[in-house]
């Protein structure tokens, strides 16, 4: 599936068109010398409608900036949005519901309920709501990801893509305003990560959907509007209209700068990175 141009400027977006905001998102973990500053005064703006995908070496804080955005983690400073919400400073129990509500996700491990259907599965997040489906829009989304004739299958009787997709559907069922994929096609082969891919570019495309997704994979970061660069905790640069070979070269240039700070005995900071990237914008958020 081709990924077509973006429209959206990081940045310029009117306020109705960003779906979630960090303003100075800051993480750390520990305290005292053992601190590890896993987010450093990050500002983001994730565009309504749009496929955006999060990259960065291991350990840059890809995970954090997702789990902190979808509030499945606290702060440390700074604010998050969630459209208008601001969801910095909300209780356990108000971050339960918003995230049940209004936040969709996918992770690499499935998560299916082995002794429930695929149909069962997809539900299973508005069961336990108590919501009842928008049957037209489930219908949408069981037809768009292909899964009409597997819905009375377990999903040991289903291929890894297979599940994924009863995942992807999952995450899709209550029509979200944000979809959250944390490597989404690490436990699949290429051609169903690819099917996964297109799924989620389907989502975006023909359902509205508004997708953010943590991934080494620069082929799958292809798929995305846009790609952010995370390094030490700091969105270092971005690149609209990927192909993956922008990105790799993209994420070659933070192993040489790793190589280079290693040999200085440390220290290369996100400054050091992120200069000239081949088709990054240079606008928006660093
Ligand atoms: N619960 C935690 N306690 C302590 N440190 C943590 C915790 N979670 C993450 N970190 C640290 O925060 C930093 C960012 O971690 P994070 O998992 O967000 O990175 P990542 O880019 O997603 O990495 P990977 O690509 O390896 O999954 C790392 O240095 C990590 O060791």
């Amino acid at each position: 599936m081709s990924t077509p141009a973006a429209e959206h400027v990081p940045g310029l977006a009117s306020a109705d068109g960003i779906a979630a905001r960090a303003r100075g998102l800051t993480k750390a973990y520990g305290s005292g010398e053992t601190t590890v500053l896993a987010l450093d005064a990050v500002d983001v703006d994730i565009a309504r409608g749009r496929f955006t995908a999060v990259m960065g070496p291991s350990g840059s804080g890809k995970s954090t900036l997702m789990h902190c955005l979808a509030g499945l983690d606290t702060v440390s400073a700074g604010q998050v949005w969630l459209g208008d919400t601001e969801i910095t400073g909300l209780k356990d129990r108000e971050l339960t519901r918003l995230r049940r509500d209004r936040i969709g996700f996918m992770f690499q491990s499935f998560n299916l309920i082995p002794t429930l259907n695929a149909a069962e599965n997809i539900t299973l997040p508005m069961d336990i709501a108590g919501q009842k489906p928008d049957q037209r829009w489930l219908d949408q989304v069981i037809d768009t990801l292909g899964l009409r004739d597997r819905l009375k299958h377990r999903p040991s009787q289903l291929s890894g893509g297979q599940q994924q997709r009863v995942a992807c559907a999952r995450a899709l069922a209550s029509r979200p305003e944000l979809i959250f994929a944390d490597e989404p096609t690490g436990n699949l082969d290429s051609r169903a990560g690819l099917e996964v891919l297109a799924f989620l570019r389907e989502a975006v495309d023909a359902l509205g959907q508004t997708v953010v997704m943590v991934t080494h994979d620069p082929g799958a970061a292809a798929h995305s509007d846009l790609v952010l660069f995370l390094a030490d905790g700091r969105i270092v640069d971005e690149m609209q209209r990927p192909t993956a070979e922008a990105v790799l070269e993209r994420m070659k240039q933070f192993d040489v700068i790793r190589a280079q700070s290693d040999g200085e005995g440390g220290g290369g900071g996100p400054s050091a990175v992120g200069a000239e990237s081949g088709s990054g914008s240079g606008s928006g958020e660093k």
